[in-house]
């Protein structure tokens, strides 16, 4: 079991969650944590709206450039920092008088990196968690991996939904949500957030929006493989509404509510990375499709597809929490891609084991 938090909050609590005069804090200082692709959109919507921004990166010659020239060299480079955008190397400096932070290093680096800030948040400060994916070894969530490191009880939340960073950073109108059971920060971090191009919705659901951010990227895996194999619209659109059952069978039994998945954070991100150009899992699955090998994938690029490491946790998670007969009838598609990137199997050999299972009914 992943989480022994409940997972939907009753409807006076999610009434409360909602109700905490949104935008008290507004204009307060931000720590952005991790100067990838996200941390940077974050950081660029943020200062837009008139916060100030300390982007905490790992790389000096990364922090030096920024600082100089007002672009990451390595993501998003054609977007210019407003001067409220400060990159600095130091978590002490970042943190010294800041309200806020929001964590945007990918999930399997997470534990390391917020390890070594711990010391520096402040026992109120409230965490937007932007990472989508499960942990290895402990198979945690980000609220389960925040919660051991920072306390159960800390102010967080958890952001979700088709957010491509590039189109964050041109401002192309996006929509997410936003999940919390700290009562009133969903709402607080949705007024902060919100613009006339970016809009936020909230929800108690946390198990629910990170559940549906992490899966779809093992999803996103299978419909590039789709696509790399030469498939047409009707595997395509097959494959994408059966990968969210299995996403929705699974959240169900960590606890979620099936709206949740239903909405930005389960189908709407799906569908996003899986029938958009723009999703790194997805390229990954069409490279696989087309016969290169993970390894020469990986080797590569310099941008991180969670989807990966994810699916092959999303597998021992489903064991854990679900004891019946043939999980891998169940949930074909997250057990083949897992297959798939272990070697174990081809992706046409994984389109046919799909295509051949056992006729059933449609659940
Ligand atoms: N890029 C996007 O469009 C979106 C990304 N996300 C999520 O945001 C999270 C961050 O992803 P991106 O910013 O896209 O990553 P990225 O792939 O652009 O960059 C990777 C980042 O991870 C950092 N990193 C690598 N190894 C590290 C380590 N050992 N310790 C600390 N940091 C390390 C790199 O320095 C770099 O900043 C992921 O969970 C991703 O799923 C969510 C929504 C959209
Ligand atoms: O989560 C994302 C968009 O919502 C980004 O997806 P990729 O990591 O596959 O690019």
């Amino acid at each position: 079991r992943v989480s022994t938090r409940p997972a939907v909050l009753s409807r006076a609590g999610s009434l409360i969650a909602m109700t905490r005069d949104p935008g008290a804090r507004e204009r307060g200082k931000f720590v952005v944590l991790g100067g990838g692709s996200f941390g940077c959109a974050m950081a660029l919507l943020l200062a837009r709206k008139g916060h100030r921004v300390d982007l905490l990166v790992r790389k000096p010659q990364v922090c030096d450039q920024i600082n100089e020239q007002r672009r990451n060299p390595l993501h998003l480079s054609e977007f210019e920092f407003p001067a409220l955008v400060r990159a600095t190397t130091d978590p002490a400096e970042a943190f010294a008088d800041a309200q806020y932070m929001c964590h945007a290093v990918p999930v399997q680096f997470s534990r390391a990196a917020l390890t070594e800030v711990k010391p520096h948040i402040a026992p109120d400060m409230p965490i937007l968690s932007l990472s989508k994916g499960i942990e290895q070894g402990s198979l945690s969530l980000m609220c389960d991996l925040l919660g051991n490191i920072v306390g159960d009880e800390h102010p967080m939340a958890f952001l979700s939904g088709p957010a491509f960073a590039r189109e964050i950073a041109a401002e192309l109108a996006t929509a997410v949500v936003i999940a919390s059971h700290t009562p009133g920060l969903a709402a607080e971090f949705g007024a902060i957030l919100s613009s006339d191009v970016f809009r936020c919705y909230y929800t108690p659901d946390v198990i629910g929006v990170e559940v549906g951010g992490a899966v779809k990227n093992v999803i996103a895996i299978a419909a590039g493989m789709c696509e790399g194999l030469g498939l047409g619209t009707n595997a395509m659109a097959a494959l994408v509404t059966r990968g969210c059952s299995e996403t929705r069978r699974l959240a169900l039994a960590l606890g979620a509510s099936a709206v949740t998945i239903g909405g930005l954070s389960g189908v709407g991100d799906t569908f996003g990375t899986c029938f958009g150009p723009l999703s790194r899992n997805r390229q990954v699955g069409v490279r696989l499709g087309q016969g290169e090998s993970l390894r020469e994938i990986l080797a590569s690029s310099n941008e991180v597809a969670e989807g990966v490491a994810t699916s092959l946790s999303v597998v021992e998670l489903i064991k854990q929490n679900d004891r019946s007969y043939r999980l891998d009838l169940k949930f074909p598609i997250l057990f083949g891609v897992a297959e798939i990137l272990q070697g174990k199997r081809t992706p046409r050999e994984g389109l046919l084991a799909l295509m051949t299972m056992p006729l059933r009914i449609e659940d």
